[in-house]
């Protein structure tokens, strides 16, 4: 589905992807982990259109999209979710829902006035989708809620929502697991779950938690210094002793951002 054929990104004298390749299978749910300043945010970066590599090939489901504009990787159904901006927060649940797709008709003036039933038309249905999508979500006690007022777990879960609003064909996870308690983090892990068996949603996600990545990937793509390391099931990579010295020696189940995200959890 997502093919990175010998992609390369050097910030300065940083390199910070060195001749990556991998690839995200059709229909997987794909982690990718290794030690803070692997590259997995930059390579992230780069399959979203966010940022070009200085060498190297992304390919979709063949076609070459390399340097491609999130918007356009977008219309594809290539989508990453982003945490829900500043403004939106002033808006419901519901509300933020609705905002995601581009092409409604209200939005052109002269369709607004030609053809008021179509604009009406296309309004109803766009809600019915975002009621269904919240639905799915167990978020209707949420429904009419602010979105500034939710907990950082909640937010994930719409912004995962958005997804649903399109129809996403492959979505990019950026650390979901971060600052969430378990309960919602298992709630996540289920949406994810659902997403990908019921709608035939691929995942590719970066996240430090491993019991999370364990429950949820297969399979789980280490990167360490800018390269792929290792590529496995969660059990296998765990006990690659490469792996384990790419986190200092101290083993993924001690790896420091996994701690964080525990404490958090614990928290919260
Ligand atoms: N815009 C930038 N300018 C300069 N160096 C950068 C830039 N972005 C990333 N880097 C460097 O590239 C390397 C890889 O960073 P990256 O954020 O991709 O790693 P990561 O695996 O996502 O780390 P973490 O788990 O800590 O988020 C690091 O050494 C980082 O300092």
């Amino acid at each position: 589905m997502i093919t990175v054929e010998s992609v390369s990104k050097q910030f300065g004298g940083v390199h910070a992807v060195q001749d990556a390749s991998l690839n995200i299978a059709k229909g997987s749910i794909t982690g990718l982990i290794g030690p803070n300043g692997a590259g997995k945010t930059t390579l992230f970066n780069i399959i979203a259109g966010n940022i070009a590599p200085t060498s190297g090939t992304i390919r979709l489901d063949g076609e070459d999209v390399t340097g491609l504009p999130p918007h356009e990787l977008f219309a594809k159904g290539l989508l990453r979710t982003f945490q829900i901006a500043h403004e939106f927060s002033t808006l419901t649940v519901l509300e933020n829902l609705m905002m995601v797709p581009g092409d409604q008709a209200g939005e052109s003036l002269l369709s607004a006035w030609f053809s008021y039933g179509e604009v009406r038309q296309q309004e109803k249905a766009i809600r019915e989708r975002a009621m269904e999508v919240i639905d799915f979500l167990n978020l209707t006690h949420l429904t009419q809620e602010l979105a500034g007022n939710l907990s950082g777990g909640q937010k994930k879960l719409v912004e995962l929502g958005r997804t649903m609003m399109v129809d996403a064909k492959v979505v990019l996870l950026d650390e979901v697991g971060a600052g969430v308690n378990r309960t919602l983090l298992n709630e996540i892990g289920d949406a994810i779950v659902r997403l990908n068996r019921e709608r035939g949603y691929t995942f590719c996600m970066i996240e430090h938690d491993m019991d999370f990545i364990g429950r949820l990937c297969d399979p789980v793509i280490v990167m360490a210094e800018g390269s792929v390391l290792a590529r496995g099931t969660a059990d296998e990579v765990r006990n690659n002793e490469q792996v384990i010295e790419a986190y200092l020696g101290r083993g993924l189940k001690n790896a420091p951002r996994r701690k964080h995200a525990e404490q958090a959890g614990e928290g919260a």
